[in-house]
């Protein structure tokens, strides 16, 4: 996949499903998981003669929450994109559970973008009108909904009209839109981002209740506070790679990768950076 030849110095961005414990594998998770493992092999995204994501492989099985680091431009919303089949690779493939993602299955891997996108419906006409579209029975509908709204804390907002909700609000609903479909992946493109505390605090809470139910989360964000809250692991993307996948814990107390270590020191990684460090990579 590689356009140029790989040094044998060069970290491989090939990333190993990471053992996660027993206890934190919910029982329904196997044998005949519809989405997991999800899997990324030799991934490519090109435009403009630029590799945005370049050769990726990745794997994503067990419990918890993945949170996926790195500066604007790096390559993570595109990644989480192509993991959810939201957009084609140039090169490489996505596969969930051995098999190509499909429409039947899609309605177990939830998205949810910075931007909430709301039908102009009601707040429960909007999970309502997901259920419908998932296929769920008319008779279940509206009871499945008003549970979402009732965790989400939208109850008293079920009737209120989605487009004249707060920011918090709607992010909430389109969360709690996504989790009235019970994902088997759940992936979250800066749902907080420009959210007050309060609202970032419905939502967090929200993402580890949907973990304690048997949720696996990929989580892109910013925030250095909210990766130390929520994230079980870390993966630091910089220039469309992944330069480090590690347990939260040594990522935040020994990164792996220079590159992450400049991030966590507040550093600003320039991609002239990146190409210096393939040079120096690939020359003997
Ligand atoms: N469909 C597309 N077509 C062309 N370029 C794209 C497409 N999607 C993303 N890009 C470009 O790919 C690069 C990576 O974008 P991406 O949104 O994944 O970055 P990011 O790491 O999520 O950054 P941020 O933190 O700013 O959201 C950017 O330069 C972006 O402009």
């Amino acid at each position: 996949m590689l356009d140029r030849p790989r040094s044998p110095q060069e970290p491989a961005n090939v990333v190993a499903p990471r053992p996660v414990p027993a206890e934190r594998v919910p029982a329904h998770a196997l044998p005949s998981d519809p989405v997991l493992p999800l899997s990324a092999r030799g991934l490519v995204f090109a435009r403009a003669g630029r590799r945005l994501i370049d050769d990726i492989d990745f794997t994503l099985e067990g419990a918890g929450i993945t949170l996926i680091m790195g500066h604007n431009g790096a390559g993570k919303s595109l990644l989480l994109r192509l993991l959810a089949g939201l957009v084609e690779p140039d090169a490489g493939t996505v596969t969930w559970n051995g098999r190509a993602p499909d429409r039947a299955r899609a309605t177990r891997v939830g998205f949810v973008f910075q931007k909430p996108v709301l039908l102009r419906r009601s707040a429960l006409g909007n999970v309502v009108h997901a259920l419908k579209c998932a296929g769920v029975k008319r008779a279940e509908r509206k009871l499945r909904a008003h549970e979402a709204l009732q965790r989400a804390r939208l109850a008293p907002l079920a009737g209120v009209p989605a487009r004249l909700m707060s920011g918090g609000e709607q992010q909430r609903l389109a969360l709690a839109r996504a989790l009235a479909l019970r994902p088997r992946v759940l992936m979250l493109d800066e749902p907080t981002a420009s959210l007050d505390p309060t609202s970032v605090a419905h939502i967090e809470a929200l993402a580890l209740e949907a973990v304690r139910a048997g949720t696996r989360i990929l989580f892109v964000g910013h925030d250095l506070a909210q990766a130390r809250r929520l994230a079980d692991e870390v993966v630091f993307m910089h220039s469309g790679r992944i330069a480090e996948r590690t347990p939260a814990a040594t990522f935040f107390d020994n990164p792996q990768s220079p590159l992450a270590a400049r991030f966590l020191a507040g550093d600003l990684l320039l991609d002239e950076d990146r190409k210096l460090k393939r040079e120096e990579e690939t020359t003997p």
